[in-house]
């Protein structure tokens, strides 16, 4: 049996289209409302049909819905939730796909008092954003983590976890605090690193400018991909999962400060032995089918 009848997704940027993508393969019997704040992003939703209705209010979207699930960016979540919080039918669950956890679960709480909020963060994505980014794969063989409130419907978490599955995606439940600590260092703290190499690289320009667009093969070029992902989104990310990532980056700023001290005092002991640990992280990445850079998934889209 299907986990949902009627579904609504605010927010049809890269995820929301996605998963409306998704679910139109997967579950086509499923009734799908879309909204978007914006007029924009609603013209192109309606034009290529992502939806069976394309609302222009986030309340007119969710009226019949038994799953709503906000796909905006973090900090506009408790904002939508509150706008849709009166037209919701008693019985709908509410969840989202946003990168961190604790404050999502914290916002929606307060703007849903009484309500059934089961936040989830599908672990898939790309550099790209707007509805005409996504595709009905993304999610495909990726963790999805759902993060229950303490004390959630065990039913209400299973049925969203289906969704996920009905998707594609493997689902490990989780709680929000431990999902922003794990996600700060496997996604946040990377996104950061590779926003700021790219900067300081830009910052030279006026040297090397030629040569970092003419060498930008191999490392360098994947880390401006990942430098161009959506200025909105991850302001939010890094606002709204602020102490866990201040944690990591403190850890890493002391590993970095280490590793500056191997080459200034020509440790190499010290070099080839975290090098030789890091290969294997890899290593055992790929062993276990995790590995998503080999078969440019998700890349070209
Ligand atoms: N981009 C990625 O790779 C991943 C993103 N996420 C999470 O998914 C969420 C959405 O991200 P994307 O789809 O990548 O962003 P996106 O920028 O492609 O889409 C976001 C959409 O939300 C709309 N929006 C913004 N404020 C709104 C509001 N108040 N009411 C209604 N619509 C509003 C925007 O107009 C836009 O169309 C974020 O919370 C992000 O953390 C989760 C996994 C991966
Ligand atoms: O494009 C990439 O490499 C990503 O890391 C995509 C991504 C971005 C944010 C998430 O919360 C999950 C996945």
């Amino acid at each position: 049996m299907l986990p949902f009848a009627r579904v609504a997704i605010i927010g049809l940027g890269l995820i929301g289209s996605s998963l409306a993508r998704a679910i139109r393969a997967e579950m086509p019997t499923v009734a799908l409302t879309g909204h978007d704040a914006s007029p924009e992003v609603r013209e192109i939703a309606r034009r290529i049909g992502l939806c069976d209705d394309i609302a222009d209010n986030a309340g007119a979207a969710v009226t019949d819905a038994d799953l709503v699930i906000l796909c905006v960016p973090v900090r506009a979540m408790e904002t939508v939730a509150a706008e849709i919080a009166a037209d919701l039918p008693p019985e709908c669950i509410v969840s989202d796909v946003g990168s961190c956890k604790g404050e999502i679960l914290a916002g929606l709480t307060r703007a849903l008092p009484g309500r059934i909020v089961i936040p989830a963060h599908p672990v898939a994505g790309t550099e790209n954003s707007g509805p005409e980014s996504g595709f009905a794969t993304l999610f495909k063989g990726r963790w999805c983590i759902v993060t229950p409130p303490d004390g959630a419907d065990p039913a209400a978490v299973e049925r969203v976890s289906e969704l996920w599955r009905r998707v594609g995606a493997n689902v490990e439940i989780m709680n929000a605090q431990h999902h922003d600590l794990v996600l700060a260092v496997t996604s946040h703290l990377p996104h950061l690193i590779a926003y700021t190499i790219v900067g300081t690289a830009s910052d030279l320009e006026d040297v090397t400018r030629s040569e970092v667009i003419k060498y930008s093969a191999g490392g360098f070029r994947d880390f401006t991909r990942i430098a161009a992902s959506d200025p909105t989104m991850w302001r939010d990310v890094f606002l709204a999962n602020k102490d866990a990532v201040l944690e990591m980056l403190q850890r890493f700023s002391e590993d970095l400060s280490a590793l500056q001290r191997a080459i200034r005092w020509g440790d190499g002991d010290a070099l080839f032995s975290l090098f030789t640990r890091t290969r294997a992280v890899r290593r055992s990445i790929i062993e276990e089918g995790q590995d998503d850079a080999a078969p440019d998934f998700g890349r070209s889209h």
